[in-house]
Parts: structure tokens; sequence; C-alpha cells
């Protein structure tokens, strides 16, 4: 990625510039899972552990939810700078960011709200009483879908036997004293690169490329494009990043790094990332992050670990995690650290069963 000057008609900041890459190989098939159909488990398992991401439908949330929030975000958004800051309070992390992510010097091309969403929480008090409200009800509901989601992805691991086994994730995230639950609001203008000679092969970041570090994250945005997802390569084929087209009546479901701690590898972070917008319509996205406490201990789930397993990471709190994670860049492969190299011999010990 490059840094570049900013077209004259905006304002101006450094653009980074990337290889749109989504017209290389064969479109990708989003996984798209009827939340409330009987073969849901099977099916959320199986793309948590090819893609990590999936598109959830039939998921009860009333779509006038998520336009109320959609409606209330854009009035704070078209509100002045200044005054943005004033009610939020600068992103440290939590508040109004603009174009700087986190930091360590990530740029894109975006404005965001990040709130702490706990179910005591009392996050973005000073914003505008219709966004209050309708991030209330929103996290409420989507908190609902995410609830849904863990059960289903512990069942889809052979958990489902017992209640403890169907909701050993979810309570984690939901219903647990401390539990880190985030809600981000990003808003992302057009911008459209100057003419070039490269323009149809490059677009401008909006959100770079990353991992999420939670359990889960549940999106949704409004109809305008921007969402790519890496998928892995094989011996067969590299890996490439493709576009999800946007779904405004469904939620998009990330594994993150703490799931993948969890699953011993079963399941896999998503790398993914956001290109600017370039037609006229601006994007806005809503992700709902689903953490644990920060005390809470990430390792291998007992309950999946094969006889003889070996965990494939060095144990940490999500505490120790974020505090990790904040440190580093947002493409940084922030596993690595926590890595151990017992893959080979996990695979074998599976073959000799
Ligand atoms: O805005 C989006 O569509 C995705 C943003 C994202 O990945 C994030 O906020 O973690
Ligand atoms: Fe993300």
């Amino acid at each position: 990625m490059v840094a570049i000057t900013a077209p004259s008609s905006i304002e101006h900041i450094p653009l980074v510039r990337c290889p749109k890459g989504a017209n290389a190989g064969p479109q990708a098939v989003i996984p798209c899972i009827d939340l409330s159909a009987p073969g849901a488990a099977a099916a959320v398992a199986d793309a948590c552990r090819t893609l990590g991401f999936f598109k959830a439908t039939n998921h009860g949330v009333p779509a006038g939810l998520a336009d109320a929030l959609e409606s209330s975000a854009m009035a704070f958004f078209a509100l002045p700078h200044q005054e943005k800051l004033d009610m939020s309070g600068p992103a440290r992390p939590l508040g109004y960011g603009s174009k700087s992510i986190g930091s360590n010097g990530d740029v894109g091309w975006l404005e965001y709200l990040l709130l702490s969403a706990g179910a005591a929480s009392s996050g973005g008090a000073a914003l505008p009483a219709a966004l209050r409200a309708a991030v209330e009800a929103y996290t409420g509901a989507v908190r609902g879908v995410g609830c849904r989601v863990m059960e289903l992805m512990a069942e889809g691991l052979g958990l489902g036997a017992s209640e403890e086994g169907r909701c050993v994730l979810r309570r984690m995230v939901v219903g647990c004293e401390g539990s880190d639950e985030m809600l981000r609001v990003n808003h992302y203008p057009p911008c459209l690169l100057p003419p070039g000679r490269d323009r149809d092969e490059c677009g401008v970041t909006g959100f770079g490329e990353h991992t999420d570090p939670q359990i889960i994250s549940v999106l949704r945005s409004n109809c305008t494009a921007g969402l790519q997802i890496l998928l892995r390569g094989d011996y067969s084929s590299p890996a490439r990043w493709v576009p999800v087209p946007p779904d405004p009546d469904s939620f998009f479901v990330n594994v993150g790094d703490s799931l993948q701690v969890l699953t011993n590898g079963r399941f896999r972070s998503v790398k993914h990332r956001v290109l600017a917008p370039e037609g006229e319509e601006s994007r806005l996205s809503v992700i709902y992050f689903g953490g644990p406490a920060a005390s809470q201990r990430i390792a291998p789930l007992e309950q999946v670990m094969r006889e003889g397993e070996q965990s494939l990471y060095r144990e940490f709190t999500w505490g120790e995690y974020k505090k990790a994670a904040y440190k580093t860049r947002l493409g940084d492969n922030r596993l690595g650290p926590y890595e151990l190299q017992h893959a080979a011999a996990n695979d074998e010990a599976a073959t000799k069963k």
C-alpha cells in the first residue's frame, strides 16, 4: 500500500491506496445461513471452519431498529467536526474518531464512533438523545443475534448435548460480569481517486486489513459496497480478496481471534478490509463486537479437544490480548506471538485415530 496525495476537492488527508483485487478469479460464494433452519448449527460450524465468515438471515431483528440507527448516525456524522468531538470525546479508544484508527499510525477514509455496549454501559451519554436511544435498542437486538450465533457455533462444535456446552461461548460475552461488548459505527464518505493510470485497479482504503480480536463480530451495513474478506489460499490457489455484496436485511458474522484460540484453530478468524465508496453514496456500517471479561482465560475449550491434542496457542487473558492489540498496527498478525508449533503433531495424532 502506498500513501498518495488527496484530490483537491476533498479534505487533505493521507490516502492509502490498495489494489482492489476484487475481479481476480471466480466470485466467491459467501455462505448464507438461515438462523432458524434445522441444519443451522452444522452450516455455521462449516462456514467458521472454512471462511471464518457468513451471512445470517432470518434473525428476527426488525428492520426499523437498524433504520433508526442508520438515520440518527448519519445525522450525527453530518454535524461539524468539533461538535462531534465535543459530544463523544476523541477516540481513546472509545469516542469519535476520524481518519486515524488506533494510535499507531493506521489511517483510513472514514469517521467512526466506538461505544462500550455492555448491558450496564452508559457509553455515549452526551450523544444526541435520538442516537442514544437508537444505539440502545439496536444493541439489545444485535446482542440477541450474537447469542443465537454463539449457541449455534457451540452446537456445531459438538457441544450441544448439555446446556453448559451449548452456552459456553455465549456466557463469556452476555450476562457475564465485566464482559467487553462494543458497538462501532463506521461512516465512509464517497472518495474517488483522481483520474490516473491505475484507478481501475486501485481503490482507497476505508478500513485497512485486519482480523477482529474478540470472540465474534456481527456487522450490518447499508446498501453501499466496500467490505472484502480474504479467502485463504492453499496448495492450488493463492489467497485473494473477494467483495462481500452488501445486504442491509442480513447480518454478517466474523470469527474473531479469541474464538480461533478457544476452538484450537478449528474456527479461523477472517481477514477483512473496507474500500472507500467510489459512487455517490456513503457506506454506513455498524458492528457489534462480542468480547469477554478482561480476566477471561483464552485457551482451547477442554470440551473441543481430542484426546492427546495439544494447544496451538500459549494461553492469555482477554485483558492481556486487548492491551497487546492496542500496541500493534491494524494489519499485524496479533496471534503470532502466542502461536505454538503443535499443528503437525496434532495432525499426526488425528490421522492415527
Ligand atoms: O465497516 C465495515 O464494514 C467493517 C469495519 C470493520 O471491520 C471493523 O470496524 O472492525
Ligand atoms: Fe473488523
